[in-house]
């Protein structure tokens, strides 16, 4: 049966198609603890991230059945450089985890708070001359093969940038759905302004195959979002006529890995 986040196909159990899952040393999410031993320690020397995302004017917004994920065809030329980053990465797609309450929901946690959803904007290194595509950047086993930045979700006034995407989950809800995505949508406007204050760390993907070639950002600052934007998400079916519920993966220990933050 296909990985999910039930009992049945929950984190817990894909250990079994992905060994890695249990094995690995540098697996993601993780709790990003900003005070004690294991602490995120400040680096004067990361710059601010770079994103060119001029608006995608061709797009999938698709319900694979454990996210929404949207896609814009091959050909966007939206970038990411900088903060950590040595190469110039190429934006694949972005899709969210959430939870069924406010409490819980993102993948990362921060002194153990969970945000109530995060988003996730998957880039490859497009100047890798291992690879020329993000599946096979995935399959290369080069430890950053992949940048992910996330951004945690709050809930606070509407996000009229996230408008367009929130009100296209009803369109999708049925688990294998997908819309061509109506008009221009401008991933730019969701996010904030100055990209300085994020934590920063060597992790994998935080679903199947969990590969570990992901350079994680994560941003200290969270992007707000109405309560029926996020009630809209939990309305989204998992293919087994419920809604998908808890798409986050609990966090992954830390083993010898560091943490950086761009910020005291
Ligand atoms: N949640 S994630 O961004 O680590 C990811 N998993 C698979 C493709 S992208
Ligand atoms: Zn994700």
């Amino acid at each position: 049966a296909p990985w999910g986040y039930s009992k049945e196909n929950g984190p817990a159990t894909w250990h079994k198609d992905c060994p890695i899952a249990n094995t690995g040393v540098r697996q993601s999410p993780i709790d990003l603890i900003t005070t004690g031993q294991t602490c995120a320690k400040y680096d004067s020397n990361l710059k601010p991230v770079i994103v060119s995302y001029p608006a995608f004017s061709e797009a999938t917004f698709l319900n694979n059945g454990h996210s929404v994920q949207f896609q814009p065809s091959a050909g966007n030329l939206s970038e990411l450089s900088g903060g950590p980053l040595t190469k110039k990465y190429k934006f694949e797609q972005f899709h969210f985890h959430w939870g069924n309450n406010d409490s819980e929901g993102s993948e990362h946690r921060v002194n153990g708070k969970m945000y109530p959803a995060e988003l996730h904007l998957v880039h490859w290194n497009s100047e890798s001359p291992n690879f020329s595509s993000f599946q096979e950047a995935v399959g290369s086993n080069d430890p950053h093969a992949l940048c992910v930045l996330g951004f945690f979700l709050k809930v606070g006034a509407e996000n009229a940038s996230l408008k367009p995407i929130t009100d296209l989950l009803s369109k999708v809800k049925n688990a294998g759905s997908s819309v061509s995505f109506p008009g221009k949508f401008d991933l730019k406007a969701v996010l904030p302004e100055t990209l300085t204050d994020y934590y920063t760390y060597d992790g994998s993907l935080t679903t199947p195959p969990l590969a570990e070639c992901v350079k994680w950002i994560v941003f200290k600052e969270p992007i707000e979002v109405s309560t029926a934007q996020m009630e809209a998400f939990r309305a989204v079916d998992d293919g087994h006529g419920k809604p998908i519920t808890g798409n986050y993966r609990p966090p992954c220990p830390l083993h010898t890995r560091t943490v950086a933050a761009s910020f005291k």
